[in-house]
């Protein structure tokens, strides 16, 4: 064997980090803290140690899904740009091995989620992987440009699920988490695919800037920010929120407005002189907004301990 395959046959190797790279484990972040947000929120008390095995067993869950979808897009991922170097395009884990994490950990996260809380976050857990994996990976993604706007109702139930891991029940205000969840996820997306430029085109996923275009990309952008500003401001004057939920909803869905009226104002020529920097700016103000709304009500709930609600400010 010579120097250089040697040195392919040890890059070959898998290591714990492929393993872990399954996960999605960045994607999950902020999966694991809007339901941890959701659990917290809930009302009455649950013992520290069982509410972070809730948490622990979500983000499982969550990882689990992550696994099912590599394993099922392994032939899009090998074509993409961003997701080439993925561990199952770039042969260092098997498809069959992915799949069998995915499903050993979909059912492990499950079941001990069941016992641990009750079977109603478990019930709601087992939905949101069989709706990722199942319902966006193996059908919407490759079958219509709404995939991910329907979807992305995989990504809006964690803090329901935290909710119910708390108080074994949904309710109105976990709905609304979920609702801005679900909302927030095209402008999201779509920013990140107007940058990825020709990734989907490549792959053939129809989604909207392959069926629909740029132009019409950006207007949807627009139309789905204003939408979710109207929702997440609303959702300032209900029990989830409070002082600092509403302060923060004001100043973000300014930004974030922004932000999409000037996706909206640009055309290829403009994007391309910049690399897309508005957009990419825009992505990650995606970011941001969500993990502070949600932070926001964190700070409310902890906040309304005190006795501190927004109405005491009126
Ligand atoms: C169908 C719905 C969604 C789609 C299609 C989508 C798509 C994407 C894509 C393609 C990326 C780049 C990821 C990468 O290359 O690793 C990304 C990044 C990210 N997404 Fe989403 N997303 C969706 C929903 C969500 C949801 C619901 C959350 C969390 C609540 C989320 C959180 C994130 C985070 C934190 C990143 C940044 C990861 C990093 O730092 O690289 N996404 N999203
Ligand atoms: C608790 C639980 C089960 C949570 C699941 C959360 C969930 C559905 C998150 C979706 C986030 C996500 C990365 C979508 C990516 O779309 P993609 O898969 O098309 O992106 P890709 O091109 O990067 O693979």
């Amino acid at each position: 064997m010579t120097d250089v395959s040697l040195q392919t046959a040890y890059q070959d190797e898998p290591q714990f980090s492929d393993y872990f790279a399954l996960l999605k484990p960045r994607v999950m972040t902020l999966v694991v803290f809007t339901a941890f947000v959701g659990l917290l929120a809930a009302p009455g008390g649950m013992h520290p140690f069982v509410a972070f095995c809730a948490i622990l067993f979500i983000a499982i869950g969550g990882g689990a899904s992550g696994a099912l979808n590599m394993w099922w897009d392994a032939d899009i991922d090998a074509v993409m740009r961003r997701t080439a170097k993925r561990p199952i395009p770039s042969g260092r884990v098997s498809g069959d091995e992915a799949l069998a994490i995915g499903l050993a950990l979909s059912a492990f996260s499950v079941v001990f989620l069941g016992l641990a809380t009750n079977w109603v976050a478990a019930g709601l857990l087992a939905f949101t992987i069989f709706f990722y994996a199942v319902i966006y990976t193996m059908w919407l993604k490759r079958a219509t440009p709404q995939n991910i706007v329907i979807g992305g109702a995989a990504g809006a139930f964690p803090p329901m699920i935290g909710w119910a891991a708390a108080t074994g029940g949904v309710s109105i205000e976990s709905v609304l988490m979920f609702a801005l969840i679900f909302m927030w996820t095209p402008p999201h997306f779509w920013a990140l695919a107007l940058f990825m430029r020709s990734d989907y085109d490549d792959a053939g996923v129809p989604m909207l800037t392959v069926t629909h275009g740029r132009p019409a990309t950006r207007r949807h952008i627009l139309i789905y920010t204003v939408l979710l500003a109207a929702l997440a401001l609303a959702m300032g004057v209900t029990a989830v929120a409070g002082p600092v939920y509403l302060a923060s909803a004001l100043i973000l869905n300014a930004l974030f407005l922004k932000g999409a009226v000037a996706i909206w104002r640009r055309d290829e020529a403009m994007a391309e002189a910049d690399n897309y920097l508005v957009e990419r700016k825009f992505f990650k103000l995606s970011l941001l907004y969500l993990f502070a709304h949600f932070g926001a009500i964190l700070a409310d709930q902890a906040l309304a301990r005190f006795g501190l609600t927004w109405e005491v400010f009126l």
